[in-house]
C-alpha cells in the first residue's frame, strides 16, 4: 500500500487551460477535413471543371448558413459586448455598406466558374445531403447551451491552412481558377484567426465545469463531422461511385 501516491483524477476534475486547449486542437488533428480524399483531389488539381463547380455549388450552402447560424446565437445573447463582438461574424459574410461580404466573394468564385447565380443562390442544385447537413449546424447552434454553441465554431482554429493549401493548390493546378476568384479564401485568412482567438478565450473563460469543457471538445467534433459529411457525401455524388441524387446539379463536364 502507498498511501504517498496522488489519486487518480476524478472524471469530473477541471482541465486546466492547456490541457483544455490541447483537447481542443487534438479533435482537428484527429478529424479536420483537410484530411478528406475530396480536398485532396480538389487542392491537387485531380478534379475536373464540373467537379469544382459542384465543390463550389454545395459549398455555397454551407456559407449561406453560416450568417444564419450566427444570427440564431446571437438572438440568445443577453450580454452587450458579447453581441457587439460576434456582430462582425454576420458582416464579414453578408458585408456591410461598401464592404460586399464574403457571400459575395464566393458568388465571384462561382461566377468565374461559370455557374448562374440564381441557381447557385436558389440552392436547387445542392445534394439533398448538403442542406441537410449545414441545417444541422444551425440547429446546434440554436440548441445548444452558449459556450457549448461558439465552442462548434472552433474548428476554424484549424482553417488558415487549409486556405493556403486550397489557394495555392487551385491557382497552380486548374487554369480556369484566377486570383480574383479566391479573393473570398485569401480575406478569410485574416478574419478566420481573430474569430477563432475570441471563441477560444471565451470558450475558456466560461467552460467552467469538467462536463462543460467535455461538451466544447464534442462540439468541436461534431463541427469537423459538419465539414466531413459535406465532402462525403460531393465525394459520392461526383467522384465515386458517382451517383447524384435525382434533382441535383448534373455537372456539363462530367
Ligand atoms: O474552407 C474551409 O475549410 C472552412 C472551414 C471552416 C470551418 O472550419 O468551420 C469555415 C470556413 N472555411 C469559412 O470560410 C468560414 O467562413 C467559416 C465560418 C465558420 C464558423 O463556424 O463560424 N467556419 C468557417
Amino acid at each position: 500500500m502507498n498511501e504517498m501516491k496522488a489519486p487518480p483524477l476524478a472524471a469530473s476534475e477541471l482541465m486546466g487551460p492547456n490541457e483544455f486547449e490541447a483537447a481542443i486542437r487534438a479533435v482537428g488533428t484527429e478529424r479536420y477535413h483537410d484530411k478528406h480524399v475530396f480536398h485532396k483531389l480538389l487542392h491537387g488539381g485531380k478534379l475536373n471543371k464540373g467537379q469544382v463547380q459542384a465543390w463550389a455549388l454545395n459549398r455555397y450552402c454551407y456559407q449561406e448558413a453560416v450568417p444564419r447560424k450566427d444570427a440564431a446565437f446571437m438572438s440568445r445573447v443577453h450580454d452587450r459586448d458579447l453581441r457587439r463582438e460576434w456582430i462582425s461574424r454576420i458582416h464579414d459574410h453578408d458585408g456591410l455598406g461598401e464592404e460586399p461580404g464574403g457571400i459575395e466573394r464566393w458568388l465571384i468564385l462561382t461566377d468565374g466558374l461559370g455557374l448562374d447565380r440564381k441557381y447557385v443562390t436558389s440552392r436547387q442544385g445542392a445534394l439533398p445531403a448538403t442542406r441537410h447537413i449545414v441545417e444541422s449546424y444551425v440547429r446546434f447552434v440554436r440548441e445548444q447551451p452558449l459556450v457549448v454553441a461558439v465552442a462548434s465554431s472552433l474548428s476554424e482554429l484549424f482553417a488558415p491552412s487549409i486556405h493556403r493549401e486550397r489557394i495555392a493548390g487551385m491557382l497552380e493546378n486548374y487554369d480556369f481558377i484566377s486570383d480574383h476568384v479566391m479573393a473570398y479564401f485569401k480575406r478569410r485568412l485574416t478574419q478566420a484567426p481573430r474569430d477563432s482567438e475570441f471563441a477560444l478565450a471565451y470558450v475558456k473563460a466560461n467552460a467552467r465545469t469538467r462536463e462543460e469543457q467535455e461538451a466544447c471538445v464534442d462540439a468541436v467534433r461534431f463541427k469537423c463531422d459538419v465539414l466531413w459529411a459535406q465532402l462525403d457525401v460531393l465525394n459520392h455524388a461526383y467522384v465515386t461511385p458517382g451517383l447524384i441524387p435525382p434533382g441535383a446539379f448534373v455537372p456539363a463536364s462530367l
